[in-house]
């Protein structure tokens, strides 16, 4: 047994990779940040040979860094990105347009004249999702609408689609597999979460053709061996799911009742909810889990909070009031209080639990005395409201209130944000040794497809806590911040959505 696992972890803002030993320790890590592309208002792509490029030098450095070869990686496990879509040609393996990205929000008028047309509750009932521009499904449609004769190859069986999973595993292993997993199909709105397979009903709405779609497998397991060419020999890709997915395995959430946070470019709370697929009535969504079996798939709520560590790059890249993300925790702490500072950073609208597209960022309550401290502050606290906003409806969905929330992503090396998230929330927050857990949870996934790791229980005992933040904030002080902070978010919202899932209303027709 070779002495690693590799992890290819393709985030939204950066490509990583990560070498994992058996106590599940990270031993080596590349990592290469990712172009992002603004070619109009609201619309963000990626350019998939960057995608590519930045992933495979991300996975070579890290092989050179551990001083390591093909022959010590066992397997490979790849965690990515969700909800952007590729579609390429499945002869040149070349793609037909940019990756449109899950913040792209070209979509959302397509998405309110699909709702007016009333098939918001059909998708709902089926994909746990809602209808937003955030999934794929309006995304293929609209490559499938706008680029010259796609629909048309599409139609002939030309062309493959895929989230960013399915490309990288193409490209791995050189043109033969078109693969994703039930974590990544599940995300496209054409899933049938309880079917668990593609839904030829809802792809019929968006006049989507079948030859596009890939072959769904369970996150565990042999999918294909990468072409001996780019690592020197061929290595077995094992396990793949969705980073969110991916950093709940991480955090050795398998059983219901666990939750955890990535604090990353949004900020994105799993909650395991077990092995019925619970729709809600609280704008919260349901997902399947990583799983190794797709027969016994579970089921997790997510909040989807798309900005979150993007407030602080705007900080730093944007204002240029920040040097590094980084530094935002000692400004922060250079003020007792926000004295009634408030960021919304809605930039590309609101996800869950307002799921309001229009909206748009705002600072409020600036006073003379306001200086850049506050805004820096302003913005860390925004996220940890978000947080508590998606908890908040979730708790309304679930019997038991959460006894604590485990963290973990690029933000939660914030000891600020981290200790004010465990103060708003009322619970502890806790983090792990290992905060690259979306990396750990696809090794993971890979490790036990091989046998480097021999059970879930085994992967448990490798859960240390590094710290566990106590809340230390009174009830009063925390309902009062919290009031503030709704009063900010009302004053960006645009549009208030309103359903009613009513799945009798539905009949038996769901396929
Ligand atoms: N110490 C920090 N405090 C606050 N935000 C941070 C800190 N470190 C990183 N971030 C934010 O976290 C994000 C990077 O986290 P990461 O997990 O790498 O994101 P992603 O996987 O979405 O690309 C960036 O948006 C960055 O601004
Ligand atoms: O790139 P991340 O880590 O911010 O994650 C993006 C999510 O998968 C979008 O749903």
């Amino acid at each position: 047994m070779s002495r690693y696992i590799l992890a290819l972890d393709q985030g939204t803002t950066s490509s990583r990779a990560i070498l994992f030993d058996r106590g599940g320790s990270p031993i080596a890590t590349g990592q290469r940040e990712l172009p992002q592309h603004y070619p109009h208002l609201s619309w963000v792509e990626h350019d998939p040979e960057e995608i590519w490029e930045t992933q495979i030098q991300a996975a070579k450095e890290a092989i050179a860094k551990a001083g390591a070869s093909a022959d010590d990686i066992e397997a490979i496990g790849i965690a990515n990105q969700r909800e952007t879509t590729l579609l390429w040609d499945r002869r040149t393996g070349i793609p037909v347009y940019p990756a449109i990205v899950w913040q792209d929000r070209r979509t959302s008028d397509r998405c309110e004249e699909l709702k007016a047309q009333g098939l918001e509750n059909t998708y709902i009932a089926r994909t746990g999702l809602l209808f937003d521009s955030y999934f794929s499904a309006t995304k293929i449609e609209w490559i499938l609408n706008n680029v010259r004769n796609a629909r048309k190859r599409a139609e002939a069986g030309e062309l493959a689609f895929g989230t960013v999973d399915s490309y990288l595993i193409w490209r791995l292993t050189g043109g033969k597999v078109h693969a994703t997993d039930l974590t990544n199909a599940s995300r496209t709105l054409i899933f049938h979460i309880d079917m668990l397979d593609w839904s030829e009903k809802l792809m019929s709405f968006l006049d989507l053709p079948k030859g596009i779609l890939a072959d769904i497998v369970p996150s565990t397991g042999i999918i294909g061996y990468t072409d001996p060419e780019i690592f020197g020999k061929p290595i077995p890709i094992a396990g793949v799911a969705g980073d969110q997915q991916a950093a709940l395995y991480g955090q050795a959430g398998f059983r219901p009742g666990v939750a955890k946070a990535t604090y990353g470019t949004g900020c994105f709370l799993l909650r395991h909810i077990g092995e019925q697929a619970v729709i809600s009535e609280n704008r919260i969504l349901t997902t399947p889990v990583a799983c190794t079996d797709i027969e016994n798939a579970s089921y997790a709520f997510e909040g989807s909070v798309f900005n979150a560590g993007s407030a602080i790059q705007w900080l730093r890249d944007g204002l240029g009031i920040l040097s590094s993300a980084d530094e935002s925790e000692a400004v922060a702490r250079t003020v007792k209080d926000n004295e009634g500072v408030y960021m919304v950073p809605a930039f590309t609208g609101l996800g869950a639990p307002y799921w309001d597209p229009d909206a748009r960022a705002a600072i409020v309550g600036l006073t003379r005395g306001s200086t850049r401290a506050h805004v820096v502050r302003a913005a860390l606290e925004s996220i940890a409201y978000q947080c508590k906003d998606v908890l908040e409806a979730m708790d309304e969905e679930c019997e038991v209130p959460l006894r604590e929330l485990r963290v973990d992503g690029g933000a939660s090396r914030n000891d600020f944000l981290m200790q004010f998230q465990a103060n708003i929330l009322g619970i502890p927050v806790v983090r792990p040794k290992v905060t690259e857990t979306t990396a750990l949870g696809a090794a993971y996934l890979a490790g036990l497809a091989v046998g480097f790791w021999s059970s879930e229980e085994e992967l448990e005992s490798l859960w240390k806590i590094d710290r566990r933040f106590e809340p230390e904030m009174d009830e009063s002080e925390r309902e009062s911040l919290h009031f503030m902070w709704q009063e900010a978010v009302g004053q960006v919202r645009v549009s208030s959505p309103d359903f009613d899932v009513d799945e009798d209303e539905l009949g038996d027709d769901w396929a």
